[in-house]
């Protein structure tokens, strides 16, 4: 990421702008912020989710920060496994359905998990998710085996990049770590790299660097 700058949309009071930040293949970082530092927005930026005013933010070779929303909604199904904040599953839809997700949406990704049925079986048992969940509702799941379903769907395929928003924060300590612990054997088998962000410093041990967000990302208050 080289010299971004970003601000919502009707929103003066708050920007970020960072200057270069630059994530290694392979490599785990956590992002480390006070709620409402920015973390969300970064991981948004760096997705495509959302689109920079400046700059360029390069996955896998592409200037995603170059393309425009619908070759950007393709560029992130191929090449980004998202864990959001609230895991955003489709909770009437079977736990498999929820897993393939993305693959509907990425060709090279698809032919990379070959049958995706026996990828998301695989995937749920090294998660610990008993076989029998992938036809239930995934609704009915607890938060923590919701969590894990999540984990599943971006680790689907293989992408290059694993993004990760506070996925611990609903946990107890000793499920976090178990849960982390589950995401990094994952994470490593694939090859990807894994950024997560959390206001959570004891999480920081099990990753390669950890960064505190102010000191990649500039924020400012325009009308503070
Ligand atoms: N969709 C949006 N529209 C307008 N402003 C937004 C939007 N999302 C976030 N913001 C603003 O951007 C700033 C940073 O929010 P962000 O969610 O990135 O912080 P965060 O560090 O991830 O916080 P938390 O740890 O509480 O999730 C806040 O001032 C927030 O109000």
């Amino acid at each position: 990421m080289t010299e971004v700058r970003f601000r919502w949309p009707g929103r003066a009071s708050f920007a970020i702008d960072v200057p270069a930040f630059r994530l290694e293949q392979g490599e785990s970082v956590l992002l480390l912020g006070e709620s409402g530092s920015g973390k969300s927005t970064l991981l948004s930026l760096t997705c495509g989710i959302v689109a920079a005013q400046a700059g360029r933010i390069m996955v896998a070779g592409t200037d995603i920060a170059s393309l425009r929303t619908g070759a950007r909604d393709r560029f992130r199904a191929e090449q980004i496994g998202v864990i959001f904040q609230q895991f955003n599953l489709l909770p009437y839809a079977r736990v498999l359905d929820n897993i393939l997700l993305p693959l509907r949406f990425a060709p090279v990704r698809r032919a990379r998990a070959g049958d995706g049925h026996a990828e998301a079986e695989k995937l749920c048992e090294s998660l610990g998710l008993p076989a029998r969940v992938l036809s239930s509702a995934a609704g009915r799941l607890s938060v923590g085996q919701q969590q894990r379903v999540a984990v599943a769907r971006a680790l689907i395929g293989r992408p290059p990049l694993i993004v990760a928003d506070e996925p611990t924060s609903a946990l107890d300590a000793a499920t976090q770590d178990s849960f982390l612990h589950l995401l990094f054997a994952q994470v490593r088998e694939a090859g990807s790299s894994l950024l997560m962000v959390s206001h959570d410093e004891r999480l920081g041990s099990r990753f390669d660097r950890v960064i505190h967000l102010e000191s990649v990302v500039n924020t400012q208050g325009a009308d503070a």
